[in-house]
Parts: C-alpha cells; sequence; structure tokens
C-alpha cells in the first residue's frame, strides 16, 4: 500500500453565508446529454441544485432541451449546437466554451456518447477549462479512448469514474481494478494530479496523498443516473468553495446517505435516481443537524 493519510471522518459542509444569494453560492455548468440520454443531463443538474448551487446552467444538444427543461424548471438551459442525432459536434465547441467562461464549477461528460465528435468536442473542453471540473461517463471514456499517458487539462479536476470506466482508463480488467480498489485509484491520482472518485460499494476517493473510503449507500443506488446525481452534486460543492478532495469526500457521504435514507423508505429494489437527488433533502438534514 503506497504511503496516504487515511481519512477517518467526512469535512464538514461548506459554510452558507445567511447574507448569502444565488451569485455567491456557485455558478455550475453542467455539459451533458444527447437524444436518447436526455435524463443523464437532467439528473446531473438536479444533483447541482439539490447540492446547494446558486445557479444551475445545463448546456446541452440543442435538440433535448424542452425535454430536459421539463424535468426541472428550476435549471437554465443553454442550448448548444449538436448535429442530426443530437449529439455534440465540432460546432458545438464555441458556444459550450462560452457558455462554461464563468463557470465556478463545470461537470463534463454525463450522456454525451461515444462518436468521434464528441470525443474530440471533450478533448476541447478539457484543454480550455481552467476552473474546477468534473469529469464523468462518457467524458473520461474519450479521454480512455487516446490512451496514456492522459491529460486532464489545466485545472483542479475530479474524475468519478464506475469500475467500468476506470477499466477502460487503466487497461485493467473490471475484475483486477475490484481487487485492487484503493491501490489502483492512488496511482492514478498520483499519476494525473487528479481526485479520483473510484465508484462502486465503498467508493475509494483520493489526492494520491490522502484516503477516504466512503461507508455510506447501498445497492439500491445500483439504478441508472445515481452517478449522474453525484457528479452534479460535487459540482455544487466546488462551487460554494470546497477543495477538489474535500468535495469529493463529502459528496461521496452526502450522496450514499441520501440513497441509504432513500432505500429506507422507498425500498432498495423500489428507489431510483430521480428520488436519491429528492433525498439529497433528507442528507442535508442529517449532516447540518450532526454539524450544530
Ligand atoms: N437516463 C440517462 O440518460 C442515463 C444515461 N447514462 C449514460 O449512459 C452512458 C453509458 O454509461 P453506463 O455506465 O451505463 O455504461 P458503461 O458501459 O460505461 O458501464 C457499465 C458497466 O460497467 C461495469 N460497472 C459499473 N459499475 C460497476 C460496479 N460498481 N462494479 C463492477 N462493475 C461495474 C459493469 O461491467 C457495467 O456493465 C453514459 O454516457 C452515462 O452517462 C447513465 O448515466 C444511466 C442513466
Ligand atoms: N452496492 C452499492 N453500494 C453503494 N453504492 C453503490 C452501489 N452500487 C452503486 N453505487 C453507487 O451508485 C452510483 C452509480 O454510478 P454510475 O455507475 O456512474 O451510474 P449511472 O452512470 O447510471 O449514473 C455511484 O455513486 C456508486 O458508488
Ligand atoms: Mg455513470
Amino acid at each position: 500500500m503506497p504511503d496516504v493519510r487515511r481519512i477517518d471522518q467526512p469535512p464538514e459542509p461548506p459554510d452558507r453565508e445567511s447574507g448569502g444569494h444565488k451569485g455567491t453560492f456557485g455558478r455550475v455548468v453542467v455539459v451533458a446529454g444527447s437524444r436518447g440520454m436526455s435524463g443523464a443531463a437532467a439528473l446531473c443538474g438536479l444533483g447541482a441544485l439539490r447540492g446547494g448551487a446558486g445557479l444551475v446552467f445545463v448546456a446541452i444538444p440543442d435538440r433535448i432541451v424542452e425535454t430536459v427543461a421539463s424535468v426541472e424548471p428550476a435549471l437554465l438551459t443553454v442550448p448548444i449546437p449538436d448535429d442530426a442525432t443530437g449529439r455534440f459536434t465540432a460546432s458545438s465547441l464555441r458556444p459550450a466554451l462560452d457558455a462554461i467562461s464563468k463557470a465556478d464549477a463545470v461537470v463534463l461528460g454525463p450522456g454525451i456518447g461515444q462518436i468521434d465528435e464528441s470525443r474530440q468536442f471533450v478533448r476541447s473542453v478539457l484543454d480550455a477549462f481552467e476552473g474546477p471540473l468534473v469529469l464523468d461517463a462518457d467524458g473520461l471514456n474519450a479521454v480512455a479512448s487516446s490512451g496514456p499517458p492522459f491529460d486532464f487539462g489545466p485545472g483542479p479536476r475530479i474524475l468519478t469514474p464506475h469500475p467500468g470506466e476506470f477499466s477502460r482508463l487503466t487497461g485493467r480488467s473490471i475484475h483486477d481494478v475490484q481487487a485492487s480498489r484503493e491501490t489502483s485509484a492512488i496511482e492514478f491520482a498520483k499519476q494525473t494530479g487528479a481526485v479520483v472518485v473510484l465508484k462502486g460499494a465503498g467508493t475509494v476517493v483520493t489526492d494520491g496523498e490522502q484516503l477516504f473510503v466512503n461507508s455510506t449507500g447501498n445497492s439500491g443506488m445500483g439504478t441508472g443516473g445515481t452517478g449522474d446525481v453525484l457528479a452534479g452534486l460535487l459540482a455544487a460543492l466546488l462551487g460554494q468553495g470546497m477543495s477538489h478532495f474535500d468535495a469529493a469526500c463529502f459528496g461521496a457521504h452526502l450522496h450514499g446517505l441520501a440513497g441509504d435514507l432513500s432505500a429506507a423508505e422507498l425500498t432498495e429494489p423500489g428507489m431510483i435516481a430521480t428520488d436519491l437527488a429528492w433525498f439529497l433533502t433528507r442528507a442535508w438534514e442529517v449532516v447540518l443537524g450532526e454539524e450544530g
């Protein structure tokens, strides 16, 4: 085991200044979605809203704007020019860069698909954005497809792979990844300088020097879209000023707690990702109650 400092407790929640307003609690921009996976963008946006962000913009392919907007009116939608199949393409880049130019935190990747144009789009957004960014799902797959050595761009990065995505990044089998979750995540974080959140039962969070293994969560969370909610939540925490390592630890804890509270009320098989986003409210209640 590499020499790391183990963190036993998640960090304190971010301060919420009493005179604060939507301009001070962070502007999150979610770059996500495609026709067929509009839900990934909506769920990610919901995670950011329930994570406490001041404003949440979803910068999404034009063809899915109405669908995503109809899920939650609190989301601001930014229509991005897309191709005929509702995916990001070369003409998406400039408008997407404009959309993220004033972001305090960005999510890139959920549900964008894996065609060559969307991969190139991911590469260009990563290279351009110097602020904090959560890279998830097809954002990770896009980088994995180019092979090592990996470059995740200039700013602070949180990578949120599940074991399948981590296997694509490392070229190791899912079985090998699962057999060495802590050491593999630490090694990858050291190599890349990113905070790695290796998801699944006992989510591992590391920056290569510190290690937190999350204890909340349950197998009811094995339902499509729960990871999208996490990506949005982490961006909201970054937007509220948490460091990328603290945001990742606290976010993994809060997300799993929402999963546990959701399962207690709705059952593990019965709960879905939208419930999880809603149950973030109850998870906040618990952690804010513990704080005082
Ligand atoms: N409503 C929506 O629009 C949704 C869209 N989604 C998008 O769908 C696309 C494909 O993502 P998927 O993650 O479904 O597909 P992937 O092919 O990336 O990963 C699924 C595979 O990864 C492995 N895996 C995942 N979690 C694991 C764990 N905890 N332990 C062991 N193995 C594990 C398994 O082999 C599993 O079959 C992404 O763009 C994603 O963002 C998903 O987020 C689901 C919801
Ligand atoms: N058995 C489990 N115990 C705890 N958490 C789990 C379990 N199964 C899945 N999760 C959590 O659910 C989320 C799933 O994310 P992901 O695989 O990206 O789903 P999706 O892409 O469908 O949104 C992760 O946060 C993961 O840690
Ligand atoms: Mg996912």
